[in-house]
C-alpha cells in the first residue's frame, strides 16, 4: 500500500510570539492574528483537497487550538486525535519568558544564535519551581520534565513518537496532520530531509502555513524540503522568523 501524505503545521502566532518572548513549554494562547492564520491554514488544506484522517498534536494549547481551528475550517473537525508531549516545542530553559531583543543585546549575536539555532548547545537550565518551569505541571506527571533542551535533545525525544505513532498511520495510507512547533518541526524536517547538524541552523518554519510531504516506501520525501501550500506567504514568513530579536 502507498504511504499516506504527511502535513506539518506550525501553530499560528501566539501572544508570546507577538511580544517577542522565548516561549518553549510555557502554555500561551494564540494571538488574534494566530487564530486567523490557523483558519487560513485550514482553508489552504481544503482548497488543496487535502483531507486529514488523523491529527497528532503536542500538549500545548497553541498547537491544539491551531489544529482545532484549521480542521474546523477544512470541515475535518471530527477526525481522530492523538496528543503527546514529545511533539512539544523545544524547552527553552532559563530563557523561557525572556525578551528575545533584550537577550540579543545582553549576550550578543553569537551566543543568542547558539541558543536559538545551534544543534547541540542548550540554553542554561531553568530553576525548578520558578515561574516559567513546568516541573509541577500535572500534564507531565509521568515524565521527567526537561530543564532545557537543544535541538539534538528534541530529535532524541521526538523520533520514538514518530516511529511508534506517526509512521504506522502513514504506512496504513492515512493522511496525517501533525500540529506542533517551530523547533519540534525543525527536528522532524531534519530527520525527513537528512539535513546535517550545521545546515539545520538556517532552517526556519513559518506559523500557520501547511507544509506537505509526499513520502516513498522508505519514508524519504519525494518532494525534498516539502511543499508549502502558500509558497509566497511562507517565503516572507520564514524571513520574519529568522530575524526575530532584531
Ligand atoms: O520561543 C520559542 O519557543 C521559539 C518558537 O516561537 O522561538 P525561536 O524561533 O526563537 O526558537
Amino acid at each position: 500500500m502507498a504511504v499516506g501524505t504527511l502535513v506539518l503545521l506550525r501553530h499560528g502566532e501566539s501572544v508570546w510570539n507577538a511580544q517577542n518572548l522565548f516561549t518553549g513549554w510555557v502554555d500561551v494562547p494564540l494571538s488574534e492574528k494566530g487564530v486567523k492564520e490557523a483558519e487560513r491554514g485550514g482553508q489552504l488544506l481544503r482548497d488543496a483537497g487535502i483531507l486529514p484522517d488523523i491529527v497528532h498534536t503536542s500538549l500545548l494549547r497553541r498547537a491544539i487550538s491551531t489544529a482545532n481551528i484549521a480542521l474546523d475550517a477544512a470541515d475535518r473537525h471530527w477526525i481522530q486525535v492523538r496528543r503527546d508531549w514529545r511533539l512539544n516545542e523545544r524547552h527553552y530553559g532559563a530563557l523561557q519568558g525572556k525578551n528575545k531583543k533584550q537577550t540579543l543585546d545582553e549576550f550578543g549575536e553569537e551566543q543568542f544564535m547558539l541558543w536559538r539555532r545551534s544543534y547541540d548547545t542548550p540554553p542554561p537550565q531553568i530553576e525548578l519551581g520558578s515561574e516559567f518551569s513546568q516541573d509541577a505541571d500535572a500534564r507531565y506527571a509521568d515524565i521527567e520534565v526537561p530543564r532545557t533542551e537543544c535541538l539534538k535533545d528534541v530529535v532524541a525525544r521526538f523520533l520514538p513518537y514518530w516511529e511508534s505513532a506517526v509512521v504506522p498511520d502513514l504506512r496504513a495510507g492515512r493522511t496525517v496532520l501533525l500540529a506542533a512547533h517551530g523547533n519540534s518541526l525543525r527536528a522532524l524536517v531534519k530527520h525527513l530531509d537528512g539535513i546535517d547538524d550545521e545546515t539545520i541552523a538556517g532552517l526556519n518554519i513559518p506559523t500557520g502555513i501547511p507544509l506537505r510531504y509526499d513520502l516513498d516506501d522508505e519514508l524519504k520525501p519525494t518532494n525534498p524540503g516539502g511543499t508549502y501550500l502558500d509558497p509566497d506567504a511562507a517565503a516572507n514568513a520564514i524571513k520574519a522568523v529568522a530575524n526575530q530579536g532584531r
